[in-house]
C-alpha cells in the first residue's frame, strides 16, 4: 500500500490509498514491521477532514523544470556547471562511495548522522592522505587561508576533486578566511618558538631579517605598539602562553613571559587590561581584509562549496559577501558560514545567523575573547539558535587536541565530542588534529565512532529534546513545506520507517527534514552536484544526485529500482517520501 498526502494549495488537500505490496522476506535491514491498520490510522489522523479519498493519481505541477531522467553516475566534476551535468545517460545515481558501503553493510539505522569536517594541512594534503580521510568519513575538507599559499590550497582542491571524480566521493570544500585578527608572524619558517618563564621577548610590527633574532616575534597589526599599555597582559593563542607588557620602545613592545609554552606560527594575539579584553581598536579592523577579498576571489574561481568568514561582527558583512558572491559566481551557489569567535558575534548572534547559510562555533578564538568557562554555554546557545533558524552548525576546535600528539583521546575529549553530538550539532570539525597532527585518521575514527554511539544511545533512550522549532518560512508555501517536513519526520519516528526520501531542487526541503532530527536517515535526491555537496554538511542527510521530474510516481519508481540495483534498499523497506516540487507526503513499502 502506498499512501499519500498531497498539498498543492491551501484549498486542495488530497489523500490517496493504494494496496501495500507484500514485504519481501529477504530484506537485509531490520525494519519495524508495519501493520496496514497502523498506516491507515496515522494517515487518516493526518488527513484533512474535508479531503476526499481519491484513486491513485499522477500529479503534475508546472514549475518549468521539464521531465528528467535519473542521471548517470558521471564522476564529481567541479568544473562542469550543473546545467551541463544533465547531459549524462539515464542509467544510474550518484552517491558517496563510503556511504554506499556503510548502508549495505550496516543497514540504515547505523549510518552516521553527524557530519565531519577535516582541516587539511601538511599532514593530510597528499592524495593518499586525502583519500584516507574520505574513506574515514570526511564530508567536508576545510582549507584555512591563514596558512599556506594559494598555490598550495589550489593543489589541495584539485586533489579533492580528483578523489571525488576517480573514487566516487562527494567531499565538499570549505574555504576559511584569515580575517583581521591580530596575530604573530610565521616565525621565519620555524615550526614553533618556546617561551620560558621570566624570559623577555620583543613583539614588534617591524619585519625582522632572517634568521629571526632570538626572542622576537613579528606582529601583523600596525597599531599594536600604540594600543598596548605597560602592565597589559598579552595572550598567545587564547592563553596557551602569557606575557606581561613591561616596556614600549617605538614599534617594539617588551614583554616578560609569565606562563611558558610553545608558540605556533601565526598564533592569535589578544591583550587584556584589568581583566578585560582590549578590543576597541581590534573592533575597527575590517572583518574581511584586502587579503581576504583576494582569497574570496580565489575561492569563487575554484568553485568552493562553502566560504567561512572569520571574526564576523555583524549581519551586514555577511549580506555584503553574499551579494558579492551572487554577482560573481556562476550559480551563486557558494554557502556562507559565519564563524562565531568574537564578542561582537555573540552580541549580534541571531541576526548574523539569520543572514548566513550556516555557522561555526569557533571555540579556539572564542575562548580567547570570552572567559573559557563561558564557551560551553555559548556553544549550546549557538547550536540551538542555528537549529531554530534552520542553519547548519559546526562545532570546532580542540575536540581531540591531545590527538595531535597521541594516538588515543582523553576521556574529557570524548565527553566533549559526545556533548556536541548530543546537542545535535550538524557537524564536528578537526583542526590541528588533521592539519598537522600525527594521527589524523585515528582522530577522524574517534569522531566517527563517538558520533555513531551517541546517536544510537540518544535514539534508544528516546531523549527527544523539548526544543521548540519556530516557523522559519516567510511565505505560505514555505510554511506548507515546514509543516510537511515536521509531520513526515514525526510519522517516520512513530512508524519506525527505514528512511525518509526527499526530492529537492534547492536542498531547502532536505534541510527542513534534517532540522527535525528524525530517527531514520534522510535520503536527499537532488539534481545538481553543488547542492549535493552542500547537503553533505547537514545532519542526517545522505545526498544523492539524480535527475527527476515533477511526477512523483515515476521519480519513486526510478529511484527504487536504481537503489535496489545498487543493493542500497530492499523490497519491503518502509519509506516516507516528500518533495518540494509537489508538496506531498507518501508512505510506502519499496516494491
Ligand atoms: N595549510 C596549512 N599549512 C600549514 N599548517 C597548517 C595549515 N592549516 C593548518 N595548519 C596548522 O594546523 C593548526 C591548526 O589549524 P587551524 O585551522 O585550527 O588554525 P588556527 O591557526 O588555529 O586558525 P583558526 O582560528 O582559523 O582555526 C595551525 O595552527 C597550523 O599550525
Ligand atoms: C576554527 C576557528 O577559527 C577557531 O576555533 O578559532
Ligand atoms: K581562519
Ligand atoms: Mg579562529
Amino acid at each position: 500500500m502506498s499512501q499519500s498526502l498531497h498539498f498543492f494549495t491551501p484549498s486542495s488537500l488530497t489523500f490517496s490509498k493504494q494496496s501495500l505490496p507484500k514485504p519481501s522476506c529477504n530484506r537485509r535491514f531490520p525494519v519495524t514491521t508495519l501493520s496496514p491498520k497502523l498506516i491507515s490510522i496515522k494517515a487518516s489522523a493526518s488527513a484533512d477532514p474535508n479531503s476526499s479519498t481519491t484513486p491513485p493519481q499522477v500529479l503534475i505541477s508546472d514549475n518549468g523544470t521539464g521531465a528528467g531522467e535519473i542521471l548517470s553516475s558521471t564522476p564529481q566534476d567541479y568544473d562542469t556547471p550543473p546545467s551541463q551535468s544533465f547531459l549524462s545517460d539515464s542509467s544510474s545515481i550518484d552517491v558517496d562511495a563510503v556511504t554506499e558501503v556503510e548502508l549495505k553493510e550496516n543497514g540504515f539505522r547505523s549510518t552516521r548522522r553527524t557530519k565531519l569536517v577535516c582541516t587539511i594541512g601538511p599532514a593530510t594534503c597528499g592524495f593518499e592522505e586525502l583519500q584516507a580521510l574520505a574513506v574515514g568519513g570526511m564530508n567536508v575538507a576545510r582549507i584555512n587561508m591563514c596558512h599556506g599559499t594559494r598555490e598550495w590550497h589550489k593543489r589541495v582542491i584539485e586533489r579533492v576533486r580528483r578523489l571525488n571524480e576517480e573514487k566516487g566521493f562527494a567531499v565538499a570544500i570549505m574555504m576559511d578566511t584569515e580575517g583581521s585578527e591580530i596575530h604573530m608572524g610565521d616565525l621565519g619558517g620555524a615550526s614553533s618558538a618556546k617561551a620560558e618563564d621570566g624570559e623577555i621577548w620583543t613583539f614588534s610590527v617591524r619585519a625582522f631579517d632572517l634568521p629571526r633574532p632570538e626572542r622576537t616575534i613579528n606582529v601583523n597589526y600596525d597599531g599594536f605598539a600604540e594600543d598596548v599599555q605597560v602592565g597589559d597582559e598579552l595572550l598567545v593563542d587564547g592563553g596557551m602562553v602569557r606575557f606581561e607588557v613591561i616596556e614600549k620602545i617605538g614599534p617594539d613592545v617588551k614583554c616578560r613571559c609569565t606562563d611558558p609554552g610553545l608558540m605556533l606560527p601565526r598564533a592569535n594575539l589578544t591583550f587584556w587590561r584589568d581583566g578585560s579584553l582590549v578590543r576597541e581598536r581590534n573592533a575597527m579592523l575590517p572583518t574581511i581584509s584586502s587579503k581576504d577579498w583576494l582569497d574570496i576571489d580565489f575561492g569563487i574561481a575554484e568553485g568552493v562549496d562553502f566560504i567561512a568568514i572569520s571574526f564576523v561582527k555583524s549581519a551586514e558583512v555577511i549580506n555584503h559577501l553574499k551579494s558579492y558572491i551572487a554577482a560573481r559566481s556562476r550559480d551563486s551557489d557558494i554557502a556562507v558560514i559565519a564563524k562565531i569567535e568574537s564578542i561582537d558575534s555573540l552580541r549580534n548572534l541571531e541576526e548574523i545567523i539569520q543572514a548566513s547559510d550556516g555557522a561555526m562555533v569557533a571555540r579556539g578564538d572564542l575562548g580567547a575573547q570570552i572567559p573559557l568557562e563561558q564557551v560551553p554555554s555559548a556553544q549550546q546557545k549557538i547550536v540551538q539558535i542555528c537549529r531554530q533558524l534552520n542553519k547548519p552548525v559546526i562545532v570546532a576546535s580542540q575536540l581531540l587536541e591531545s590527538m595531535i600528539e597521541y594516538p588515543t583521546p582523553t576521556r574529557a575529549e570524548v565527553a566533549d565530542v559526545s556533548e556536541a553530538v548530543r546537542q545535535r550539532a550538524d557537524a564536528l570539525m578537526l583542526s590541528g588534529e588533521s592539519a598537522m597532527g600525527q594521527y589524523p585518521d585515528k582522530a577522524l575514527a574517534v569522531l566517527r565512532s563517538v558520533s555513531v554511539r551517541i546517536e544510537k544511545w540518544w535514539r534508544e533512550e528516546k531523549r527527544y529534546e523539548a526544543m521548540e522549532l519556530p516557523a522559519v518560512g516567510s511565505s505560505f508555501s514555505d510554511s506548507i513545506s515546514e509543516e510537511i517536513c515536521s509531520s513526515a519526520a514525526k510519522m517516520a519516528n512513530n512508524l519506525g520507517v527505514d528512511a525518509l526520501f526527499v526530492y529537492t531542487k534547492t536542498g531547502h526541503m532536505a534541510s527542513l527534514l534534517s532540522r527535525c532530527r528524525p530517527d531514520c536517515p534522510i535520503f536527499a535526491f537532488t539534481s545538481t552536484k553543488s547542492v549535493r555537496r552542500r547537503l553533505n554538511l547537514q545532519w542526517g542527510l545522505i545526498p544523492f544526485r539524480v535527475s527527476f521530474s515533477d511526477d512523483m510516481e515515476s521519480n519513486l519508481n526510478k529511484t527504487f529500482s536504481l537503489l535496489k540495483a545498487r543493493g542500497m534498499i530492499k523490497s519491503g523497506d518502509l519509506v516516507i517520501a516528500v518533495s518540494d516540487m509537489l508538496q506531498s507526503i507518501q508512505v510506502m513499502n519499496v516494491p
